[in-house]
């Protein structure tokens, strides 16, 4: 089924792979992207992120920082300035400092606003023009036009994904426009950042306030990884209850959770035994589908070990179910890239720091089109060894 028009609002007037519309567009960039988001190319970047591990206490700074790094191969220096300023700049030629989350986020929820008043998207556009919020999406484009012009005079550019979205997966020059590629680093810097920033954050409130998985989680990992090194990702990655404890906030605290819209395609569908006209724009809420009892039990629950079930009926049923990084043709190409980053980011924290939330602490969730969690204080000590 296709995208529904909701996901006009936040197009420009380049399309990019997560708000191209037309079937055959999203085919070809889908294609053309595939092999930069492969398994094997992802995990070849485990020297960036292992470097910038050393930053990890300062967690709201990390994901970004390392994202942007692996996109364009450049530091974004946010961990030697110590806050989350970034330089923008306007097409003429005016560089400033912005707040990288800040911008992303407001922007984010100003083309919610705006994919709202899909159906009158012109007007509703001509009454947002002055909003706040639409500065801050200017802002966020200067930031992506910024690093992006950057990258692109750099004539001895690292292994980064940007020199794979722009060659095929033979290393053929893609010949991609400015525009375009613009309009895709925009995109995979909102998708690559904030999405796993709530899913880490959720997973590390959830871990520090249970603290028999947390027990358990850690002798998991002792017992895998050398004492005072940074885990790698290869023993990492095969650990059924790190696996387990990263399953489990996506599904209880999901990134993503909302209806994805879709249009019913021509001569309608049959949906979960209902007739669905042709045109009608249908979704499946994400946080419901988790919270399914009658797939997952006492479904409101955070329970990690629930992955570890030995029911194989149980465990198909429940992988069936559990689709945070949707399901078909439109589910998130980076999930290869989430797994990696949650999986080395959420063994280290672990091995090596002690974290204390206020008793009774709740972390509040504010939706935009991702699930963004609030802020978390924590303690953060180095582990008693
Ligand atoms: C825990 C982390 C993540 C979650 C839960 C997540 C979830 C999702 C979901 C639910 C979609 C479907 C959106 C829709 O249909 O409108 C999606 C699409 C997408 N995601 Fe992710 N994502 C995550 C991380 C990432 C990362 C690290 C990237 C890296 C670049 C990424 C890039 C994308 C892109 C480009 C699309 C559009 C794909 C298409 O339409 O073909 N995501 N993601």
């Amino acid at each position: 089924m296709r995208k529904a028009e909701w996901y006009d609002a936040a197009a420009g007037p380049h399309r990019n792979l997560a708000d191209a519309r037309d079937k055959v567009e999203h085919q070809a960039k889908r294609k053309m992207f595939a092999h930069t988001f492969a398994a094997k190319t992802v995990v070849a970047f485990e020297p960036v992120l292992r470097e910038n591990l050393q930053h990890v206490p300062r967690f709201e700074l990390y994901v970004d920082r390392s994202f942007g790094q692996l996109l364009y191969g450049h530091k974004l220096g946010c961990f030697d300035r110590g806050n989350d300023m970034l330089d923008a700049e306007s097409r003429e030629g005016k560089i400033y400092r912005v707040p990288f989350i800040d911008s992303l986020l407001n922007a984010t929820m100003i083309n919610n606003l705006l994919a709202i008043f899909s159906h009158i998207l012109p007007v509703a556009k001509r009454l947002a023009k002055h909003h706040s919020y639409k500065k801050k999406g200017v802002d966020w484009e200067n930031i992506v036009y910024h690093n992006t012009k950057k990258r692109m005079a750099n004539p001895d550019p690292e292994d980064d994904l940007f020199t794979r979205m722009l060659q095929d997966n033979k290393g053929q020059a893609l010949n991609v426009p400015f525009g375009e590629i613009m309009s895709e680093c925009s995109s995979m810097m909102n998708a690559g950042t904030e999405t796993t920033t709530a899913a880490m954050t959720n997973t590390i409130f959830l871990l520090y306030t249970h603290p028999v998985v947390l027990q358990k989680l850690r002798e998991e990992i002792d017992s895998a990884a050398p004492r005072n090194e940074i885990p790698a990702y290869d023993v990492m990655s095969r650990l059924p209850y790190l696996r387990a404890c990263i399953e489990e906030p996506l599904r209880v605290r999901p990134a993503s959770s909302f209806g994805l819209p879709r249009i019913v395609p021509a001569g309608g569908r049959e949906i979960a035994g209902k007739f669905v006209q042709e045109g009608v724009i249908v979704s499946v809420p994400t946080y419901s589908l988790l919270r399914d009892e009658n797939v997952f039990k006492n479904a409101t629950q955070y329970n990690a070990d629930r992955w570890l079930t030995e029911d194989a009926g149980e465990k198909k049923k429940m992988m069936t179910n559990h689709l945070p990084f949707s399901t078909g043709p439109r589910a998130c190409i980076g999930r290869n890239i989430a797994y990696f980053e949650q999986t080395v980011v959420i063994a280290t924290i672990f091995k090596f720091f002690d974290c204390k939330v206020e008793e009774g602490f709740q972390l509040e969730t504010q939706e935009r089109f991702n699930s963004n969690p609030g802020d978390l204080p924590m303690e953060v000590t180095r582990r008693a060894s």
